[in-house]
């Protein structure tokens, strides 16, 4: 079942048009890595599926619906988890209240196993903003996976973790795998090439192309737009 489709989806600021007709589909259960260059078009693109940036045209498709013209709020109440928009931590609050609130409940039980999973159980009533930076970032997937999103979309989520964060963060989608749709936008290529069912590259707007790890590791188009090398 195709959970997430855009068709012709298309952003366009000023003279600028950062995504440009992109026709994407994403079956249910897949991890799916986005990447591409800087200045790509990623982040906008993600930015209309979850609905917190307007397409200028085009449409987005959710398990069958058009949602296109649905604010961010109704998409996350069918489903959709973007971890900037609504997992944004509070600093003045500890990472267990900060999961009551994305749990929507004060189930400490249930907010400790969602801070296990990301390794951070033990440090349930620190006040969030004392946390390093990688820590507030696992802090953030916590949130977004105990709400069981049908589609979790993670931007950027290993930036600032250390190689030990990375490793736990790799064995979270792994355990996810199947469970939820993940639709994961990552610059470090060896996270996605450990995680990614299939991967769509983006460069100026525009999908350069689509495959599994292997495919898109042997392109000839993406070694020269974005990898560098061979
Ligand atoms: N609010 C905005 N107003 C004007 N231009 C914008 C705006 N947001 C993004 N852009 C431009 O749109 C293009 C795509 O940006 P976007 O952030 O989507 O790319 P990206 O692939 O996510 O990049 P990065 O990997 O650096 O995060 C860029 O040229 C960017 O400068």
């Amino acid at each position: 079942m195709i959970l997430l489709e855009t068709k012709a989806l298309t952003r366009i600021y000023g003279g600028l048009t950062a995504v440009d007709g992109v026709d994407f589909s994403l079956p249910q259960g897949e991890v799916h890595a986005l990447i591409g260059p800087n200045g790509a078009g990623k982040s906008t693109f993600v930015g209309m599926i979850s609905g917190r940036i307007p397409a200028s045209s085009g449409e987005v498709w959710f398990e069958g619906r058009n949602v296109t013209a649905l604010p961010a709020h109704a998409r996350i109440r069918r489903g959709m988890a973007y971890t900037f928009q609504i997992t944004a931590v509070y600093a003045r609050l500890s990472l267990a209240d900060n999961l009551a609130l994305a749990l929507r409940s004060r189930d400490r039980a249930a907010a400790l196993a969602a801070l296990d999973r990301v390794g951070l159980a033990d440090r349930a009533d620190q006040m969030t903003g004392d946390l390093a930076y990688g820590h507030q970032r696992l802090l953030e997937i916590a949130m977004g996976v105990a709400q069981k999103p049908r589609l979790l979309i993670l931007d950027e989520p290993t930036q600032g973790l250390a190689e030990s964060e990375i490793e736990g963060f790799n064995a979270l989608i792994r355990e996810l795998r199947g469970q939820t749709t993940i639709l994961l936008i990552e610059h470090n290529m060896n996270v996605v090439m450990a995680l990614a069912d299939r991967i769509t590259v983006l460069d100026m707007g525009r999908i350069l192309a689509s495959g599994t790890p292997a495919d898109i590791h042997g392109n000839r188009a993406v070694q020269d737009a974005y990898l560098g090398t061979g």
